[in-house]
């Protein structure tokens, strides 16, 4: 546990850090990182997505049907160390049903009474800065070239023993980008106040210490010293 933020000052009740990015760029890696060292709560919005996108999975519902995939939004409930939610299926569905307007609103509040919790939270998604904390402390928007986010994809598909090609991955990589950048509501942006972090070039490590001094670096300008 660390809640020095660099300044001596003790962590704000509500504090929020919201982190944006792209498929695999390594923001869910960081955002549990950052929850670990400031000792706050973190949730994985894409598992929401993913459990909705499961459940219609399992139910045989069709993703393409906007109606279909709000009725699975019901009674949320998921295990998040379901090995499926990861699965290239549920992936695929997942990125398809994220675009429904429904679907996102039925979602929606459940993530900000994560945000808003005493004490704060660290969320990571496409628009927790943009949509869902726009008012958050700090914002990251972690990133990285989309042929090292396949390789990552790649590598992580291998180690899970699962098939993992890298054409076919950077090709799914760019679809879910355009995707996700592209739909009218709530699409992947950098808020006009985020701090970039791209990690192209870093290992798993150094983009963890380099968020905790950006975040450090924020908290010490917006804290009196
Ligand atoms: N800086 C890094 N260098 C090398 N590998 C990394 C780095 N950051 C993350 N990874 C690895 O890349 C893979 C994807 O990382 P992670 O799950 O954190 O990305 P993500 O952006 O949350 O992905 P998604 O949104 O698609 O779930 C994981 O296997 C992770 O261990
Ligand atoms: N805030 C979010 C989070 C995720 N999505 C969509 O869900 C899919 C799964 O997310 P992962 O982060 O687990 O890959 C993803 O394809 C996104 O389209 C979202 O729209 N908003």
């Amino acid at each position: 546990m660390n809640r020095n933020f660099g300044t001596g000052d003790e962590v704000r009740k509500g504090f929020v850090i919201a982190v944006d990015g792209p498929a695999a760029s390594g923001k869910g890696t960081i955002a549990r990182a950052l929850a670990k060292h400031f000792d706050l709560p973190h949730m994985d919005t894409g598992l929401l997505y993913r459990a909705v996108a499961l459940k219609l999975w399992r139910w045989g519902g069709d993703p393409n049907v906007e109606f279909e995939a709000l009725r699975a939004c019901d009674d949320l409930g998921f295990d998040p160390g379901d090995e499926e939610l990861r699965s290239e299926p549920v992936s695929r569905i997942a990125s398809k049903i994220s675009s429904y307007p429904s679907v996102r609103d039925a979602l929606l509040q459940r993530q900000r009474d994560f945000a808003a919790q005493e004490g704060g939270a660290v969320l990571d998604g496409r628009d927790i800065g943009t949509v869902i904390a726009p008012n958050a402390d700090v914002k990251l928007f972690v990133t990285a070239s989309a042929e090292v986010r396949a390789q990552r994809r790649v590598r992580e598909l291998l180690e899970r023993g699962m098939p993992g090609h890298y054409e076919d991955v950077l090709l799914d990589i760019r679809a879910r980008d355009e995707r996700d950048a592209g739909r009218p509501v709530a699409p992947l942006r950098q808020a006009p106040d985020s701090l970039v972090l791209d990690t192209s070039d870093l290992g798993i490590q150094e983009s963890i210490a380099e968020a905790i001094r950006l975040v450090g670096e924020q908290v010490g300008l917006k804290l009196p010293g």
